[in-house]
């Protein structure tokens, strides 16, 4: 798999594409099957919203997408190369390269400012935006040298999503970003999102439970026990200023 074939193509393959893929943790009685032969496709640039109760699958789909865990069986594509028999060494390389994650807690450095935070990944990263740059794609260009604790928790999301977007990943990858928020911070959180697809063009996925979020996708996809129940693409989007929380 050479990096070349996973850039992006005019006109190429979608962004991602899953065949029947299925995920069993454990094995015997106790087995869980969390992903049952799901089929996606998903175009490059999307802004996809993925809904569903606890333990239907959704963070274990985004996790074997963005090369954290490896199904069980099914294929797997990404930007049409076979990712499900990746080494562990081309997975690296890929989530390296290609994606950036948010997660519900922001896992910053307390002892770094926002910028030092995203200045972490802008080192290491061959073609990454200037720190201030990813900050300023959030709305945080006035607050790029307070430290986390300075900072409220929208804040601090919008700094963690400046630093996975820091590197220009072609995938942002977001469980339950807006989950330990308020309605107006969480607001601001999907606002951030919103301009860094909009703007990087990097196809984004946002795990939650707020359903009302769903009107500022491009995509809504419903899992129901490991399945997908329903995958809608909406014809107009929402601002997530209109979004009912
Ligand atoms: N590492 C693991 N070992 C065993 N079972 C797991 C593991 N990870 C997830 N599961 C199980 O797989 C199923 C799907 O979990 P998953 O976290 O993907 O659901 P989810 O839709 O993201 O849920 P939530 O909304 O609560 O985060 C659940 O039954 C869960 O308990």
């Amino acid at each position: 798999m050479q990096a070349e074939t996973l850039k992006q193509q005019a006109g190429g393959p979608p962004c991602f594409e899953t065949r029947k893929l299925s995920k069993v943790y454990g094995e015997g009685p106790g087995a869980v099957h969390a992903l049952r032969g799901v089929d996606l496709a998903v175009p490059e640039g999307e802004l996809v919203v993925l809904l569903g109760p606890s333990g239907s699958g959704k963070s274990t789909l985004l996790n074997i997408l963005g090369g954290l865990d490896r199904a069980s069986s099914g294929a797997f594509f990404f930007r049409g190369t076979p990712m499900h028999d990746a080494s562990e060494r081309q997975l690296t390389r890929f989530r390296r390269d290609h994606v950036g994650f948010v997660f519900q807690f922001y896992n910053l450095m307390p002892s770094l400012t926002a910028r030092e935070n995203v200045s972490l990944v802008t080192e290491i990263a061959p073609d990454p935006l200037a720190p201030e740059e990813a900050l300023s794609l959030v709305g945080l260009e006035k607050r790029i040298d307070h430290f986390p604790a300075q900072l409220s928790g929208g804040e601090q999301q919008r700094v963690a999503i400046a630093r996975a977007i820091a590197k220009k990943p072609g995938v942002l990858l977001c469980d339950e970003p807006t989950g330990a928020l308020d309605s107006a911070t969480g607001i601001r959180v999907l606002e951030a999102l919103k301009n860094v697809n909009e703007t990087l063009g990097a196809t984004t996925f946002i795990i939650t439970h707020n359903a009302s979020v769903a009107g500022m996708a491009d995509r809504v996809i419903v899992f129901g026990d490991g399945q997908i129940r329903e995958n809608r693409v909406n014809a107009t989007k929402a601002e997530p200023s209109e979004l009912a929380w």
